[in-house]
């Protein structure tokens, strides 16, 4: 059962077992509520059969005590059992979602997108939260309680038995039954809400460029289709709850109507007596109002399969494992026969072998699309290869621990990832710990004090939303500080100096060959200019290694590099040939 309720409602073992200790109690509560009504029961038959309730005083006064400290302990116990461990279970369930997704390989990440991941950790938590709390304990609770209760009455009469609980199995067969139904229209609300929730993240990412082509009008048309799309899913979804609630609701008041019919008919054949109609229509109205809220809950409890099975995806999607032990000896990255194609099926890389040796510099280069970033990402186990292996030091990669690896890589991306806090904070990044001096020092080495020491607060001065403060430049600055700050064995470079001018480039290539010494370094790049003076180049095409070797041997052979190193000299002389006719244009 506890492995039932884990799986169902994506819980933890503790979860699960205070889900268990929540039906208890919320049962007990709603049985509780019941000794008032016994206790005028008895009050009336009292009075009925003219006993003299001065006698009885202290009875119901005991009574009464009893029936409101019973209310309040258990009260006060379902309190405890579903909102407080609700709220614990909450905590853990985010914090376990987000050390999943921290360990889960970018592959994941591609196949989902942004909206569908935040809307798991907000919003299915936060119903999950409710649903805990209070639909799954009350539902439960009360069932148990009518249950009993039902027994009791059977126990007193079945004729008003059956009269008033007839309703009972009707109202849930018209909610069960709509379920399919209702959780299908629910499903299209949800994909409707998230294509939603895309555009509208689009529209903010992309606005620069719908701006510069004059697209905005176009966008919102398309923007607005699916506001109208969800405007339509939630109409549909909300008419459904209300036609299929609504009727359930109905059919438990005619509970009320049915038992004091039958009880009239009865009363009049003499068949009861007056105290036993009188108790069953108290009885009646106690066990319709916790029913009622019940049938309301129920379809809200069926629909969270939705959001179940797609946090269920997440915690029990398969996380890269290895060991947090490194036996590697030295730090060359050798790729053997590596074979990979992402989620499309497509194969990106082909038998791919080549060696990074530590202390040189191997580029990676190629026509676009050839496979250069694939191959980093191979390497830093961002994505797991499929055939062949790579190792780091002679140990196989795929064993060691993903945030382990990570430890041995400085890694410079060509598309920088900056937050919004200060200039110190985001190199620190790069070594968590590491003191004021040693930033400074690192972000002198990347040459960011020429901007730095120009801003009001210097170091301490905020960059705005992903760097939005800082030119392209800078930005690209600062995460090469983060590398020299890591200065960890092997660096990875990927376009790292494309956003830089020539003349810092030159600045920040002479502070990389120092941080490079006796290193592993590997630099994709498009720029012949930046490889000219590596050790090895490997030339990726179509996701094969289309040659490899010294940049002279490459020379010598004639092939692509040497064919890319021409086209870009010749690139480098090449001007506006119609700058007259413009300017001509211009004048007219
Ligand atoms: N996340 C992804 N999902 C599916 N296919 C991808 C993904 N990333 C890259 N590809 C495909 O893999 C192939 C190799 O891409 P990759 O980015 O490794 O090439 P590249 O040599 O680095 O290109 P460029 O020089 O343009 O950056 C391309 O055909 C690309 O379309």
């Amino acid at each position: 059962m506890i492995r039932n309720l884990q799986h169902k409602y994506a819980l933890s073992e503790r979860g699960a077992k205070d889900m268990i200790k929540a039906f208890v109690c919320c049962t007990l509560s709603y049985l509780v509520l019941i000794f008032p009504v016994g206790l005028l029961y008895s009050l009336v038959s009292d009075l009925m059969e003219e006993k003299a309730p001065a006698d009885r005083i202290s009875f119901y006064v005991i009574g009464s005590i009893l029936c409101l400290a019973l209310i309040l302990v258990t009260t006060y116990l379902q309190y405890n059992a579903t909102f407080l461990s609700t709220y614990k279970e909450s905590g853990i369930r985010r914090i376990s979602l987000a050390e999943k997704l921290r360990k889960l390989p970018l592959s994941f990440f591609s196949e989902k997108d942004l909206a569908d991941l935040t809307s798991s950790i907000m919003a299915d938590c936060a119903l999950l939260e409710t649903a805990s709390s209070h639909w799954i304990p009350e539902l439960v609770g009360a069932l148990a309680s009518t249950v009993l209760i039902a027994v009791s009455m059977f126990f007193f009469d079945c004729r008003l038995a059956i009269a008033a609980l007839w309703v009972l199995p009707v109202a849930f067969a018209v909610i069960l039954t709509s379920s399919k139904f209702v959780n299908r229209k629910q499903e299209k609300q949800m994909d409707a809400k998230m294509a939603f929730a895309d555009g509208i993240q689009e529209c903010l990412e992309s606005l620069r460029d719908l701006k510069a082509n004059n697209s905005q009008d176009d966008y919102m048309i398309g923007l607005d289709a699916k506001i109208k799309a969800v405007e339509k899913r939630t109409i549909i979804t909300e008419l459904n709850n209300a036609v299929f609630n609504g009727s359930a609701r109905m059919i438990l008041k005619l509970g009320i109507a049915t038992t004091a019919l039958v009880g009239g008919k009865l009363l009049a054949d003499g068949s009861i007596g007056v105290l036993t109609y009188f108790m069953f229509l108290l009885v009646v109205s106690r066990i319709y109002d916790p029913m009622t809220t019940t049938l309301d809950n129920l379809s809200g409890i069926i629909a969270l399969n939705v959001p179940c099975s797609r946090m269920n995806e997440i915690l029990e999607h398969a996380m890269q494992t290895g060991t947090d032990r490194l036996s590697n000896k030295g730090y060359d990255i050798k790729f053997s026969n590596v074979g990979f194609a992402y989620n499309d099926g497509k194969q990106v890389l082909k038998n791919v072998s080549f060696t990074a040796k530590q202390g040189e510099v191997t580029a990676l280069i190629g026509p676009s699309g050839g496979g250069k970033t694939t191959v980093s990402r191979m390497a830093t186990r961002f994505w797991d290869y499929d055939q062949g292996t790579i190792t780091v030091g002679g140990m196989d990669i795929s064993k060691i621990e993903p945030e382990k690896l990570l430890e041995l890589y400085s890694i410079v991306f060509q598309d920088v990832t900056l937050f919004n806090n200060t200039i110190m904070e985001n190199i620190r990044i790069g070594r968590k710990g590491a003191t004021d001096e040693e930033v400074i020092a690192a972000a002198k080495l990347a040459h960011c004090d020429e901007f730095a020491e120009k801003l009001p607060d210097r170091y301490n001065s905020m960059i705005g939303e992903n760097g939005c403060d800082l030119s392209g430049g800078e930005r690209q600055r600062l995460s090469i500080a983060r590398a020299f700050l890591k200065d960890a064995p092997i660096i990875l470079l990927d376009e790292a100096t494309a956003s830089l001018d020539v003349e810092n480039e030159s600045l920040i290539q002479e502070s990389l060959s120092k941080l490079i010494q006796n290193k592993t370094v590997i630099i994709i790049a498009h720029r012949m200019r930046t490889v000219a003076g590596a050790d090895r180049i490997v030339v990726l095409k179509d996701g094969n290694v289309a040659e490899q070797g010294t940049p002279e041997y490459l020379c010598q052979i004639d092939g692509i590099y040497s064919h890319m190193a021409k086209t870009q000299m010749e690139s480098a002389q090449w001007q506006l040939k119609n700058t007259r006719s413009y300017k001509e244009g211009k004048q007219a």
